[in-house]
């Protein structure tokens, strides 16, 4: 079954609004491949996506970088996601190990004592299964620290980070997988297109075996952690790698290379 490409920009938590134009201009000039070949996704800081929506091309797509969990209310500071929707903002990053690791979002069961009302959530889990709910799509992150790779235990990792969010949907249509090895994030040091590969078909195989064929024939799972304009063509021409989560470069016209670099490592599996 084919997979369409995707290629993804997390803005994370850069840029001023100045920036932000410069960047969409940027984009917006750019000649890139059809929709049907690369799909493109950009995900601006919250404040700036109402700027972005308005300003970008319609054949690219923009992302949150997280949202509430559930239906908003009384959470100051957060996002809810009926406001995404409200703004149509079609895509929603959610999980990424910036907030696993740094706000402590887990898989792990939470007791949440609000207004006297106890209930307990799996929390990446939860808010993957209620932004589907709500009609968005969602860029779920998984991905192993260095210790956990140097102890052999990535694969238990990342199928619990996966397990936790197939627990509470069924549909998997909406969804991207995108696994970032947490040791290969922001630190240049990329996974080799055979650590890649090898992880992204144990990941199929977890969806097989745990989702049914289907799921794993069609579900993207695409890779981030230190993409930029010279690696992304080897990891592309990898079976099982979907497309990208680009972060750093994502900022810079390379990440333009990027969307096109499927075209050449196409071009290459065919010679
Ligand atoms: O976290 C990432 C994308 O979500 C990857 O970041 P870098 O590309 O900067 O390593």
């Amino acid at each position: 079954m084919a997979r369409t490409f995707f290629v993804g920009g997390n803005w994370k938590c850069n840029g001023t609004s100045d920036d932000v134009k410069k960047i969409v201009g940027v984009l917006n000039g750019a000649e890139v491949p059809p929709e049907d070949v690369v799909e493109v996704v950009v995900s601006p800081p919250y404040v700036f996506l109402p700027l972005v929506k308005s300003l970008l091309r319609s054949d690219f797509g923009v992302a949150a970088q997280n949202c509430w969990v559930r239906k908003g209310g009384a959470f100051t500071g957060e996002i809810s996601v009926e406001m995404l929707v409200n703004l149509n903002i079609p895509w929603v990053i959610l999980g990424h190990s910036e907030r696993r690791l740094l706000l402590n979002e887990s898989n792990e069961c939470y007791i949440w004592n609000i207004q006297l009302l106890c209930f307990s959530l799996q929390f990446v889990g939860d808010k993957v299964a209620y932004a589907l709910s709500q009609g968005l799509k969602v860029i779920a992150c998984v991905g192993e620290t260095l210790e956990q790779r140097e102890s052999g235990s990535t694969m238990a990792v990342v199928a619990a980070q996966t397990k936790a969010i197939a627990e509470r949907v069924l549909n998997w249509d909406n969804i991207v997988l995108a696994y970032e090895p947490v040791w290969a994030i922001g630190t240049g040091k990329v996974a080799t297109p055979a650590q890649a590969q090898e992880v992204h078909t144990e990941l199929r195989k977890w969806l097989h075996e745990n989702t049914g064929p289907e799921v794993a024939a069609s579900v993207r799972i695409i890779y981030g952690g230190s993409v930029n304009g010279k690696n992304c063509k080897e990891l592309a021409a990898q079976p099982d790698v979907d497309g990208f989560l680009v972060g750093g470069a994502s900022l810079k016209p390379e990440f333009i290379d990027i969307t096109r670099d499927r075209i050449s490592s196409l071009f290459s599996l065919t010679i």
